[in-house]
């Protein structure tokens, strides 16, 4: 798809396609639509990152409240969604040993324990067999610094989920 055809979306046509660039957040497709139109990806990329940065912290936290857990749990709160179950199935996090899934699980809980949101691995950009050891080196971090680094995972996801619907490089 290529930007001019992004820019001649209407309102649910945009939301529709770019909805869950956000993990769960079409409000920001929502907010970005208003913005058009738009030069290119990175230009497009800039409007959903600013809206994220513009977020109170009760916000930021709350777009990554909306991210699932990682290891390939059914969520409590219904299935993945496509993009999701695309990234971990592909990160091979479904396939986790007992063991590995088991200590990965205690790390996402202790994870989420401390700061209140689960652990955000743009997945595609990361060693899958590393990310139980990014959890623990992450989870040793100081809140607003770790704030921070998960917030720039999802715009990474982010980023690849816009790269793959304009059909570009990501
Ligand atoms: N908690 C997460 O990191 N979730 C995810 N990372 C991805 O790359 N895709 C996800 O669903």
């Amino acid at each position: 798809m290529d930007i001019e055809k992004v820019n001649s979306m209407d309102f649910g046509e945009f939301v529709d396609v770019f909805g869950n660039v956000i993990e769960r957040c079409p409000l920001i497709a929502a907010a970005v639509w208003s913005k058009r139109p738009f030069s290119g990806l990175g230009d497009l990329e800039k409007h959903f990152f600013a809206f994220i940065d513009g977020l109170p912290l009760s916000g930021q936290e709350g777009v990554l409240r909306c991210h699932p857990e990682l290891a390939g749990r059914q969520l409590p709160w219904g299935r993945l969604t496509a993009e999701s179950q695309r990234e971990q199935s592909a990160a091979g996090l479904q396939n986790l040993g007992a063991a590995e899934r088991l200590r990965f699980t205690e790390l996402t809980a202790q994870y989420r324990t401390r700061f209140g949101f689960p652990f955000v691995l743009a997945l595609r950009l990361s060693d899958p067999a590393a990310a139980p050891r990014e959890l623990a080196r992450r989870l040793r971090c100081p809140p607003a610094q770790e704030l921070r680094t998960a917030l720039g995972e999802v715009k990474k996801i982010c980023h690849l989920r816009l790269a793959d619907l304009l059909g570009e490089q990501p």
